[in-house]
């Protein structure tokens, strides 16, 4: 995608903070702008071309404003979007009601195999993370790469460099995930997982070439600690 001037982000919300007008016919992306789940909507959203059209209200989790959970999203998770009278939350199912219900390039591929395969490889998801954290109480490169070996077949199914051969929502389903993975493996084990996976060297290398998904990147730093403290406090 070509440079495009980089999006203003709006104000934090937090509990000091006023809700927006809700139900005032605005499409609102309520966010956090570290959280994976909400960062797989955000890059749907930026390679849709939605960012007129869906606002974000980017929200402290830490110091979560009560009209959130009160007014907005009983669940009192991020992402959720405010669309039509009404809220959805759970990353997975926005990302396609994204892709169904809004303007901008299709996002996932007519053919019946390439269908059945995002189905897989989004039933997955859960388990790729949940192996990932539990191997930093255990042997990372063995227990890690199980995950990562998947990954890297995975992307010798189709031809080119993504997941279903072209870009698709299962791409933004999985990179958000893999770019705290590998920051913190290699900062922290020295683990680099690109190492003997040339599939994945190249999907990473290729998604940053997206403006829709590095203007989504948090910042390393900030990751590395987040995870220090959780995983290893
Ligand atoms: N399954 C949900 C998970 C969302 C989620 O756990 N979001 C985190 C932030 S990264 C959150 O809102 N946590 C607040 C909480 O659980 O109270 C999804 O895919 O959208």
């Amino acid at each position: 995608m070509t440079a495009t001037v980089k999006e203003v982000l709006p104000p934090i919300l937090d509990s000091t903070s006023q809700p927006p007008p809700l139900f005032d016919g605005t499409t609102r992306l309520y966010t956090n702008l570290q959280c994976p789940f909400a960062q797989r909507v955000w890059i749907t959203r930026n390679y849709k071309g939605l960012q007129d059209k869906i606002k974000l209200v980017p929200i402290d989790l830490a110091n979560r404003p009560p009209w959130y959970k009160e007014k907005v999203y009983p669940e009192n998770k991020v992402p959720s979007l405010e669309h039509d009278n009404k809220i959805i939350g759970e990353s997975l199912d926005l990302v396609k009601y994204l892709d169904t219900h809004f303007e901008g390039p299709t996002l996932l591929p007519d053919e019946p195999a390439k269908r059945e395969f995002a189905e897989e490889l989004f039933n997955y998801t859960d388990t790729f993370n949940k192996t990932v954290f539990s191997s930093f109480k255990g042997d990372v490169t063995k227990e890690a790469g199980v995950a990562f070996d998947y990954l890297e077949s995975a992307l010798e199914k189709f031809e080119g460099p993504f997941l279903l051969g072209e870009i698709s929502l299962v791409d933004f389903a999985y990179i958000p995930f893999v770019e705290r993975f590998q920051l913190f493996l290699q900062e922290v084990y020295k683990y680099d997982v690109t190492i003997g996976r040339p599939k994945l060297t190249t999907w990473i290398e290729e998604l940053n070439k997206i403006d829709a998904y590095t203007e989504t990147k948090p910042d390393p730093e900030y990751v590395v600690n987040f995870y220090k403290k959780r995983f290893l406090g």
